[in-house]
């Protein structure tokens, strides 16, 4: 059953009261992983995937029959201010691009079979400027995290979420630097390629925002400088839990929007594990202030959920180990 949002309050009251792991999957993995013809903890990271896996999903062993990745989109009213090197109507293009199967993630999501479904959040609206004011209001915000909740298939093993939004690096640049503070060029990167002279300018607009809107709770700061697409993503990650489906995260952008749950929240990010490392400068610093490691550092800085559909391939070959390989009896391998 989808869970309905009115207001930033009752978010509240859901936040405080997510499910935690599962202790009795947790222990069926813990039980079965010492057993495996290899040296203990010789898997590294993918024996750690088997049990996130097992603890989030809420039995053991875990399946990934239905993999599915949701890509939200918005657009800003901060594009106006020449922080990106394309134009704003190139997030309605890519949408398009996407439905047609042309774009980086749609070739990922068909290479480690995961379902793939576009959720355009109001791309003739863009949100307000929030050098000038919030960028959206309560009931905008409400409505773009409840279109994330409901975008989570309560069937789904496994959750992968990521976004377009032409300017949205702005929005997650801004985001952890009013939740972590340091200065904006801490936080603010190139994007999709803006030259020095638009870094400064896209630097100074990030500093603005967090000027007017610092200083507030986390999902204040996520309303007032975030984008309905960033809303969104939250949302479908408090859903995840609720419907106890892991979630794969994807870059910068992706990162810097469920920030602000872990901020008022601290383990409301526990079901969720960052693919990749971003090229975007800031990725880091946010992921060392959340205290998660990537999966992997391939340069990429693309955002649409591409690394977090890459990561699949990964979690699969995690599972099919966990799942699928002999133990020390059965195969007859001294020393287990
Ligand atoms: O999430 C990231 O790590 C990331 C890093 C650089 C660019 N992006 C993507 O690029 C777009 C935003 O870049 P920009 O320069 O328009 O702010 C948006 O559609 C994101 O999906 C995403
Ligand atoms: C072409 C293009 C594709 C993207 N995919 C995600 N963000 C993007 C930004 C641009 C500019």
């Amino acid at each position: 059953m989808n869970t309905s949002i009115s207001s930033v309050l009752q978010l509240r009251e859901i936040l405080a009261a997510l499910p935690g792991e599962d202790g009795g999957a947790v222990a069926a993995w813990a039980a079965r992983e010492p057993q495996l013809t290899k040296p203990p903890g010789s898997l590294g990271r993918l024996e750690d995937l088997g049990r996130w896996l097992s603890a989030w999903q809420g039995q053991h062993p875990p399946r990934l029959n239905k993999v599915v990745a949701r890509v939200f989109a918005g657009n800003h009213g901060v594009a106006a201010l020449g922080v990106s090197a394309f134009p704003p109507e190139v997030t309605v293009q890519m949408v398009a691009n996407f439905r047609h199967g042309g774009a980086a993630i749609n070739q990922l999501c068909t290479t480690f079979g995961t379902e793939l479904e576009v959720i355009e959040l109001e791309l003739d609206r863009p949100t307000a400027d929030f050098t000038q004011g919030p960028a959206m209001n309560e009931a905008e915000f409400i409505q773009a995290f409840q279109a994330g909740m409901d975008a989570v298939p309560a069937d789904a093993d496994l959750l992968c979420i990521g976004e377009m939004g032409i300017a949205n690096t702005t929005a997650a640049a801004a985001i952890p630097c009013a939740l972590y503070g340091g200065e904006a060029g801490l936080w603010t990167g190139r994007g999709t390629g803006i030259d020095g002279a638009g870094l400064d300018r896209k630097t100074q607009v990030v500093a603005a925002g967090v000027a007017r809107h610092g200083g507030q709770q986390g999902l204040d700061i996520l309303r007032c400088l975030g984008g309905r697409e960033l809303a969104a993503m939250a949302g479908a990650v408090v859903a995840a839990r609720l419907k106890r489906v892991p979630v794969l995260l994807d870059g910068y952008v992706c990162t810097a929007a469920v920030a602000p749950l872990q901020a008022e929240f601290p383990g409301a990010l526990d079901h969720c594990v960052v693919a990749h490392a971003s090229a975007e400068p800031g990725h880091r610093r946010l992921m060392a202030e959340l205290g998660k490691q990537p999966l992997f550092d391939l340069g990429m800085r693309l955002g649409e959920a591409s690394g977090a559909a890459l990561a699949v391939g990964v979690v699969r070959a995690a599972l099919a180990c966990h799942t699928g390989m002999a133990t020390f009896a059965e195969a007859g391998v001294s020393g287990g």
